[in-house]
């Protein structure tokens, strides 16, 4: 794993080439399930956390180590880009807050377009930071939250059920929709640009809630935005396209242009795989409360996955959203082993 003369098997899984086993990497791998984050935590708030080079580099390389993951995620939030769009974010106890939401035409005028160079460049710092700390072990995953996700907690003020400022906002004047999705395009091309010349090997784009929308809604007031953005980011990286909840707009996903889709665990990752068609990479799907089950049983239902696709080449091992903060680490672990030990 320390040669760094070849190719790693994950970055080999996102182009769809042979690897000697299954990569596996799992969202949210640095996290509140772990003792050694937790102690950091109580040390530093969130934000600051994020804005601290070397501890990025701590929090983030500290699962690879003890998990033995096929790829390191940098410590960050998708929310970031936000902060210097001038609208109060926040990390409150219930989640995080954007204290000032956009509802309005006028609103969303008054945004600031962040110049991320400058108002984010403890990401760029923690980005070489931290490859600086993986020596090449791993390969670092940068990543953003794309338009949709993004816009839903700009209008909503947090985190929503039902979005009904977020889509009243398209349905009612869809310009003023359209020039938001426009500008935080561009925004984000800037922000994972910048990733990518600091040193990430691939990008995920979370587009964490799009599983609300309607087809017809995905299409005409996401689908475009979303091309854009694929088309826009510097060649020669892997994207990973994910999403929750996407099991009626996957063939729409994919017409977005990603190289590698993530989906959750409410789709057979097969049947996933052969609707966004076997000319992408997948990523997926394990249920993250299925970390739950005893040790055996995560062992099971790793083969039942692995089964699934057959040794397709192109599958990346992930659960289906993050890890959940009371999930037993040795059960995590047991995890990776068993998606090493089976996919051999
Ligand atoms: C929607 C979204 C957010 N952030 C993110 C998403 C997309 C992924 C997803 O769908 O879960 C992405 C994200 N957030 C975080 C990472 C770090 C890398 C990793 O995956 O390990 C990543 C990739 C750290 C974090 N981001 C946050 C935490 C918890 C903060 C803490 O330490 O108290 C972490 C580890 C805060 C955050 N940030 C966000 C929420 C909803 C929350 C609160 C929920 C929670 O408390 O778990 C927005």
């Amino acid at each position: 794993m320390t040669d760094t003369s070849t190719e790693h098997p994950f970055l080999t899984a996102c182009r769809r080439g042979k690897t000697p086993y299954t990569p596996v990497w799992l969202m949210r791998q640095a996290g509140r399930y772990m003792q050694h984050y937790r102690d950091v935590r109580a040390k530093v708030s969130f934000l600051d956390l994020c804005k601290t080079p070397d501890l990025v580099a701590e929090v983030t390389v500290t699962p690879v180590e003890r998990l033995n993951v096929d790829a390191a995620i940098l410590f960050a939030d998708i929310l970031l880009l936000l902060e210097p769009m001038g609208v109060g974010l926040e990390y409150a106890t219930g989640g995080p807050v954007i204290q000032r939401p956009v509802r309005t035409g006028g609103d969303i005028d008054a945004l600031r377009d962040p110049v991320p160079e400058e108002s984010l460049s403890y990401v760029y710092a923690a980005v070489r930071s931290t490859r600086a700390a993986l020596n090449g072990r791993v390969p670092l995953i940068g990543f953003c939250g794309a338009p949709f996700t993004l816009a839903s907690y700009l209008i909503e003020g947090g985190a929503s059920r039902n979005y009904i400022h977020t889509k009243r906002l398209y349905h009612t004047d869809p310009g003023a929709w359209n020039a938001l999705m426009e500008r935080l395009v561009a925004s984000t091309l800037s922000y994972v640009n910048a990733q990518i010349d600091a040193g990430i090997d691939a990008l995920q784009v979370f587009d964490s809630w799009v599983g609300c929308l309607a087809p017809d809604d995905y299409r005409e007031y996401v689908l475009p935005h979303m091309r854009r953005l694929m088309a826009g980011v510097t060649p020669g990286v892997p994207v990973i396209h994910f999403g929750t909840g996407t099991c009626g707009l996957l063939e729409l996903m994919r017409e977005a242009g990603s190289d590698v889709m993530g989906v959750d665990w409410r789709v057979d990752l097969d049947e996933a795989w052969s609707r966004v068609g076997h000319d992408m990479a997948i990523q997926g799907n394990l249920d993250p409360v299925a970390l739950f089950a005893p040790p055996a049983e995560i062992r099971r239902r790793v083969g039942d996955i692995l089964r699934r696709v057959q040794g397709r080449p192109g599958h990346i091992f992930n659960l289906g959203h993050g890890i959940l903060p009371e999930t037993p680490v040795d059960h995590v672990r047991a995890m990776v082993d068993a998606v090493h030990e089976l996919s051999a």
